[in-house]
């Protein structure tokens, strides 16, 4: 099978312009079959906070009332979405920016009320696997944002990390898929306060014993959660660090296994 990569760029690196077009440099230079992921929470929180709109996170997932739906789609779909699209075209690569309304490439489902009512959150159900390969064979580049559709017409919130996995599973289908977390760390650390303490290897219980030692709390919890999910659904191979792991110099990052 064709290799295919899947890159994930988490909201600090989106946040800081040097960063940003470091990794996108790095990403338009990889070679073979790749789509990009990106979040945009901590610009969202900022915009809305302009806007006199008070974001609210439980679990690491924002509740999202129609004033925030309406924030997160400007802002994901618009304002990050194209900027990161036009640095694209500059640089040579033919991206396409994507919400999954778009070719009907991500269905999900609003997610039930529970003891939480988390407003217009989606839960993916359906990935469009070979629409999305069309594109990829007619050689442009997708560029997903944090938004899926119930294909009846309501956008949905979806967290960026869960968007990238289940498209990695979808793509796994046709693809040997890798999955590449990149964020402002090095890796998954085993000591937070060091910051090349990186845990070079976690597989399933490795991490139960880190969840139990709570050297991973807040966001890297459901990050975590999500490689797992692709890796048990047939992604081959899950990497968490910072963007420079993009290059074969750079050998200091976590990598998953089961
Ligand atoms: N042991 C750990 N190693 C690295 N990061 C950790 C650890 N425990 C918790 N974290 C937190 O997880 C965050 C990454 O998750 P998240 O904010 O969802 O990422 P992203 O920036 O990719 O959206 C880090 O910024 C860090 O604050
Ligand atoms: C439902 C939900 O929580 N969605 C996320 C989507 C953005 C995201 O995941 O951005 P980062 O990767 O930058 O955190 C949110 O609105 O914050």
């Amino acid at each position: 099978m064709e290799k295919l990569s899947i890159i994930k760029i988490g909201g600090n690196i989106i946040e800081d312009e040097a960063s940003l077009n470091a990794f996108l440099k790095l990403f338009s230079n990889l070679e073979g079959k790749k789509i990009l992921v990106h979040g945009g929470g901590k610009r969202a929180t900022h915009i809305a906070s302009k806007l006199g709109i008070e974001s609210k996170m439980v679990n690491g997932r924002r509740i999202t009332d129609a004033e925030t739906l309406e924030v997160i789609t400007m802002v994901y779909g618009g304002l990050v979405n194209k900027n990161v699209v036009a640095k694209l075209q500059a640089m040579g690569t033919d991206a396409i920016g994507l919400t999954g309304a778009d070719i009907n490439s991500i269905q999900s489902d609003k997610r039930p009320v529970k003891e939480i009512d988390f407003g217009f959150v989606g839960d993916v159900k359906k990935v469009a696997n070979n629409s999305i390969d069309k594109l990829i064979k007619a050689d442009f580049t997708p560029v997903f944002c944090a938004i899926t559709h119930d294909g009846k017409g309501q956008l949905l919130n979806t967290n960026a990390d869960t968007i990238t996995s289940t498209i990695a599973v979808g793509m796994s289908e046709l693809y040997d898929t890798s999955i590449y977390y990149c964020f402002e760390l090095n890796g998954v650390l085993q000591d937070f306060d060091d910051k090349d303490s990186v845990i070079k290897h976690i597989d399933s219980k490795t991490y139960q014993q880190l969840l139990k030692d709570e050297v991973i709390s807040d966001g890297m919890i459901p990050k975590l959660d999500n490689c797992f999910d692709a890796l048990h659904n047939g992604v081959q191979k899950v990497h968490i660090g910072n963007t420079s792991m993009l290059t074969k110099e750079n050998e200091l990052f976590t990598t998953i296994t089961l």
